[in-house]
């Protein structure tokens, strides 16, 4: 369920979790570090594709379009949003690192049909979710709101000390007005960076039912089942994650044991 980031290959890449590696049907991850000048290129014919500048400035190629210089943030603690574009299946796309670049390359299967175009950071939505230590910092960077075949994408910042997905919570059934069906991947980094946190994935039954020490640049995947976590005092945790199943709609369940602190609150 923990996937470690390995050492760059010739393109950059450090993290490439594929449906068939993860034993699903729906969300790719991919995690790529572009020296300065280094281009990245790719094309999926069945899949839709939300690539995210993390940290670094770039220019990104899609079908016809260009835009150039894009990003800018030193890291992905920086309290702003990140630059994204939206490339529909079928579409070339390119990255053009201008800057040593930390590039996530989100997917899931999509039709051609949507235009390629640039998510303005300006417009993706924050949220603070929570109270107390349960308080955590939202990025919006692709929601149900905004047009895509299948793909959900958000950041957050948990600070340390702090809980978030908390209470626990999870989307693995569909059951309309209530719950959705939705793959899950988290892409953890940590500030400062030799820090841990810790990730519960479990369900009802217990048939999963793991507490995973994360370190900075490990994702977790979430195939189904709850999926709190929490950041020791000291060390602020960022995560990217990945959404996709049947339905494009974000529906969780809270577990009933747990839900009482979001009715207190
Ligand atoms: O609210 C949070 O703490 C973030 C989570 O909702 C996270 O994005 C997630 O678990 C999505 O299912």
């Amino acid at each position: 369920m923990r996937v470690r980031p390995h050492a760059p290959d010739a393109t950059g890449c450090v993290l490439d979790i594929t449906p068939d590696s993860a034993g699903w049907q729906h969300v790719g991850f991919k995690m790529v570090v572009l020296a300065p000048g280094q281009p990245l290129a790719g094309r999926d014919d069945g899949r839709e594709t939300c690539l995210v500048i993390l940290s670094g400035v770039a220019d990104i190629v899609a079908g016809t379009h260009r835009w150039t210089g894009q990003g800018g943030r030193a890291s992905v603690f920086e309290d702003r949003p990140p630059a994204a574009a939206y490339v529909p299946a079928g579409t070339a796309w390119c990255v053009e690192a201008g800057s040593r670049v930390e590039l996530a390359i989100c997917t899931a299967p999509g039709e051609d049909g949507l235009p390629p175009r640039l998510i303005d950071p300006a417009a993706m939505s924050r949220e603070v979710r929570g109270q107390g230590t349960n308080q955590r910092f939202v990025r919006n960077i692709l929601p149900e709101t905004e047009p895509a075949c299948g793909l959900l994408v958000v950041e957050v910042i948990t600070p340390g000390g702090h809980w978030s997905s908390y209470p626990p919570h999870k989307h693995d059934r569909d059951t309309p007005g209530e719950e959705t069906m939705l793959e899950e991947t988290y892409y953890h980094r940590l500030d400062p960076p030799q820090g841990f946190a810790f990730q519960r994935v479990y369900t009802d039954d217990r048939s999963i039912d793991e507490a995973i020490a994360v370190e900075d640049g490990d994702v977790v995947m979430v195939p189904r089942g709850y999926h709190p976590v929490g950041a020791p005092h000291g060390y602020d945790l960022y995560y990217l994650n990945v959404m996709a199943g049947p339905r494009r709609q974000w529906m969780f369940r809270n577990d009933p044991a747990h839900d009482w602190i979001v009715r207190r609150a």
